[in-house]
């Protein structure tokens, strides 16, 4: 072995001049701790005082005994002394002392002199592998609780930045939640359905904040309120001079724009047939090719899509491509109205008051009977409908809390919420009655293609119009 090897021994595990001190019997040094020296041939020169405690030997029992005679009598099993004198190096394992059957983990280590000639072996019983034990076993207890902890702060950190105004309470919610959880970093189609105002978009959003997309874009496109001959280019873009009236420098459709984050298609039972066949090609190519464009631009992004109407009804009359539907129903999300799902109400309008009052500069809170009237409403415009009545409330209270005569005279009626004003500008009036007619066709006909059809309007003007008077 050479100085340097020594040397590192020496360094590495005990000062040498204090080893001699504690070998030496007249400096009468007490040994706290579970330790041993021997002699180079394995004669034992010193165990600590706590051999007799601990193992059961008193001290004049075993100095002057060989290591390697309690090595082949099993009093150690394995003597660790024996082994660094055999080894000529350090020792780190467990031994059992037969005697009390203790098992210890023990530190052996062997001393050179100057000539590299081994001169003792010191064997140090650091902790008991009843304590070794228990470390473990506070290791693992230690060790799970910190991944359930884990796991409930990534949780949390989620809702807190993902969802920032998703707010719900019901079971059917909590259901809708976990699915998202459990989905938002696939790369799977997510089709959500719903009826208008239940948060369709706003779970598209979440979903994308929750993804590994979330620095990507979010791009959301409403199909049914793009213009029939526009929506092509709208979503794939065009080169220039692709068609009369498009613009000298061509433009970057919705689709490319979400690349690498993103892409929300809403109301996606609206979109035309030739559409359809376009998206089927994007969804199995992951390409596309602007408007009089040639070449095939590569794309990654992620497609949810949104839809109140009933799709399968729609494959069934031959209204909707079937192979398209099964392509987007990879994963399917319903949101269930509001008034299926009562528990969401409250916090919904807490949440909407909180943030109005903010906005508006108020302190305001419900009086004990408002809950109770939220609770009782039907709400056929869901989420957006109670999110505008709290919003007009808000606007509208006169003190700090808000009751029931601070509704407008429309709201606090049995009609409810698109009950049309007595009095006022008849160009308002009108409205409200347009409003009345088109969302009452709306909730019975469910799409915009029956809604145009039984109004005499063009598909369009119904959509554009169920738009206007669903978001107001
Ligand atoms: N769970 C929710 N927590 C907080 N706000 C919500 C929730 N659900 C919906 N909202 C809010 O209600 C409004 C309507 O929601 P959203 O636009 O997502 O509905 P939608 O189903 O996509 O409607 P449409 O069918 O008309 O497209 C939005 O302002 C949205 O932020």
């Amino acid at each position: 072995m050479s100085r340097e090897n020594k040397a590192d021994i020496f360094s590495d595990d005990i000062d040498l001049k204090c080893l001699f001190d504690i070998i030496n019997p007249e400096n009468n040094l007490v040994l706290a701790d579970d330790m041993m020296l021997s002699a180079a041939d394995g004669t034992i020169l010193r165990v600590s005082e706590t051999y007799e405690q601990n193992f059961g030997f008193a001290h004049g029992s075993i100095v002057g005994k060989s290591a390697f005679d309690l090595e082949a009598d099993g009093t150690f099993s394995p003597c660790i002394t024996a082994r660094v004198i055999r080894e000529r190096s350090k020792v780190i394992t467990t031994q059992t002392i037969n005697r009390t059957h203790k098992n210890v983990m023990t530190v052996g280590i062997p001393l050179f002199d100057s000539r590299g000639t081994l001169k003792y072996a010191v064997c140090f019983n650091t902790v008991s592998m009843e304590q070794i034990n228990t470390i473990l076993r506070n290791y693992h207890d230690l060790q799970e609780s910190v991944e359930q902890y884990t796991a409930e702060l990534a949780e949390l950190r989620t809702r807190a930045t993902a969802t920032g105004k998703l707010v719900f309470r019901s079971p059917a919610m909590q259901r809708l939640w976990t699915l998202m959880q459990n989905t938002a970093n696939t790369k799977a189609n997510i089709l959500i359905t719903g009826e208008t105002g239940v948060g369709k978009s706003a779970v598209a959003k979440t979903i994308h904040k929750m993804s590994g997309r979330a620095d990507g874009p979010f791009i959301e496109v409403n199909c049914a309120v793009l213009h029939e001959n526009l929506i092509e280019s709208e979503l794939f873009g065009y080169e220039k001079g692709a068609f009369t009236g498009a613009s000298s420098a061509g433009k970057i459709g919705k689709i490319e724009l979400a690349n690498h984050g993103t892409l929300f298609l809403d109301e996606i039972g609206e979109l035309p047939t030739h559409i359809q066949s376009k998206l089927l090609q994007l969804i199995q190519e992951k390409t596309i090719e602007r408007l009089s464009g040639t070449k095939k631009i590569e794309l990654d992004f992620r497609l949810i899509v949104a839809t109140n109407r009933d799709l399968e009804e729609e494959v069934r009359k031959g209204l909707f491509r079937s192979d398209l539907f099964y392509r987007l129903n990879v994963i399917r999300m319903h949101i269930p109205p509001l008034r299926e799902r009562t528990e969401d109400i409250l916090p919904l309008a807490h949440q909407f008051l909180s943030r109005f009052s903010q906005e508006y500069g108020k302190t305001l809170s419900f009086s004990p009977r408002f809950p109770g009237f939220l609770e009782s409403c039907p709400w056929p415009g869901n989420v957006r409908e109670l999110e505008n009545l709290v919003e007009r409330v808000v606007i509208t209270a006169q003190g700090p809390i808000v009751d029931l005569t601070d509704l407008p005279p429309e709201l606090s009626g049995p009609a409810g919420p698109q009950a049309v004003q007595a009095a006022g500008p008849l160009s308002r009036r009108m409205d409200d009655y347009e409003r009345q007619i088109i969302l009452d066709s709306y909730a019975r006909n469910k799409t915009t293609v029956a809604v145009a059809k039984e109004l005499g309007i063009s598909q369009a003007t119904a959509a554009r119009k169920i738009a206007k008077y669903t978001r107001e």
